[in-house]
């Protein structure tokens, strides 16, 4: 796993001793500003109201909710200890639905607190730096998906124009980002002439969030409306799209963000690669088709309101959910830290380079 690029700095869950920092993307970009949690109850919150949001980042900041928990317990015995853990793991878990990596987390999180002859501190030591391996290893990953996603973007003379939706950034992750990851490896080579960044109603991750970590970077952005992207690449404006994922079922089926499916179905139309960024923890091997991926219905205020104002009459219903499924058939490619897969061969090739 190539480890070589600038990680940059963006890391928004990050241990602080006796507590988590989160960045808290809610009040980005106008204020820069960083949360204490000290409970697993508070890293719940957290995720919910995604002042931590992404699917690797909710998996990280669930991993570390687990840590704070531990530490909450107050008795004395292995069984109380491990039954108090099922409990933290419970509430985190109810969280949010669609982002695999959330359980996966937790249950990593869970297999590391099977040690039949550790005490409870070091039990509650060894969560700790299990949090930490994950986090480590999810930058690491992100570095390996940049370097990989690079190696299949189109080889064109001019430099790169690249489409993405929503935030798949460093904010999504433990840091360095999974679409992003492959913008900032493309930017680094001197491969990327600019983002295309769709802002994506209605929490607008893209123009609150990829925005923002483009600036920061000094990677020339152009905001889109959602209503765009298809028109630009009409116009030839783009040369690939490049997303992230919640999560992955075996044929490749992905969900993301809403709005990704109309994003791919106009890529396809326009004969223009549309590619998926994802660790393998976004993986759910458990699903064959994206048809058993459950996805999450958010608070109509998400949409009814933009910033402090309401923008329908009263007596209007809603619909909102947060993520939709692109049958892999739309799909050019999966680029994992272990390499980038066709959806048809991305099974296989999970099960055979994972070992
Ligand atoms: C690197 S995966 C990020 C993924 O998660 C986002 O959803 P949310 O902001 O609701 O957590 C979006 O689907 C991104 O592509």
């Amino acid at each position: 796993m190539a480890v070589t690029a600038n990680v940059g700095s963006i890391f928004p869950v990050v241990w602080a001793g006796d507590r988590v920092q989160l960045i808290d993307q809610t009040r980005l970009p106008e204020q820069y500003e960083l949360k204490d949690i000290t409970t697993a109850a508070e890293m719940a919150t957290a995720i919910r109201t995604m002042i931590v949001r992404g699917a690797p980042a909710i998996g990280v900041a669930a991993a570390f909710g687990m840590v704070l928990g531990a530490r909450e317990y107050r008795g004395s015995d292995r069984e109380g200890f491990l039954a108090h853990l099922e409990n933290v793991a419970s509430e985190l878990r109810q969280t949010r639905p669609t982002a695999v990596n959330l359980f996966w987390a937790i249950d990593r999180m869970l297999g590391a607190a099977q040690q039949p002859t550790a005490t409870l501190e070091e039990l509650q030591q060894h969560l700790l730096e299990t949090a930490q391996t994950i986090a480590r290893e999810d930058v690491q990953t992100c570095q390996a998906i940049g370097e990989n996603g690079l190696s299949v973007l189109p080889k064109t003379p001019e430099k790169l124009r690249l489409l993405t939706h929503c935030n798949a950034g460093a904010l999504a992750t433990a840091g360095y980002g999974t679409a992003l990851g492959v913008v900032r490896a493309a930017w680094a080579a001197g491969r990327l002439e600019r983002v295309y960044a769709d802002e994506t109603r209605p929490r607008l991750q893209g123009a609150k969030l990829t925005a923002w970590e483009c600036v920061q970077e000094g990677i020339p952005v152009t905001l889109l409306a959602d209503t765009m992207a298809a028109h630009c690449m009409q116009r030839g404006m783009i040369d690939a799209v490049v997303v992230g994922a919640d999560r992955i079922a075996l044929n490749g089926d992905t969900a993301n963000k809403i709005g990704t499916y109309s994003v791919a179905l106009a890529a396809k139309a326009h004969n223009i690669p549309f590619f998926v960024a994802a660790p393998l923890s976004t993986i759910d091997r458990k699903i064959a088709t994206g048809a058993e991926i459950p996805i999450e219905e958010r608070h109509p205020q998400e949409i009814y309101q933009v910033g402090f104002s309401r923008i329908t009459p009263a007596g209007v219903d809603f619909y909102n959910p947060a993520f939709d499924v692109t049958p892999a058939y739309l799909i050019s490619g999966i680029i994992t830290e272990l390499g980038v897969f066709a959806p048809a061969d991305l099974a296989q090739g999970i099960g055979a380079v994972a070992g």
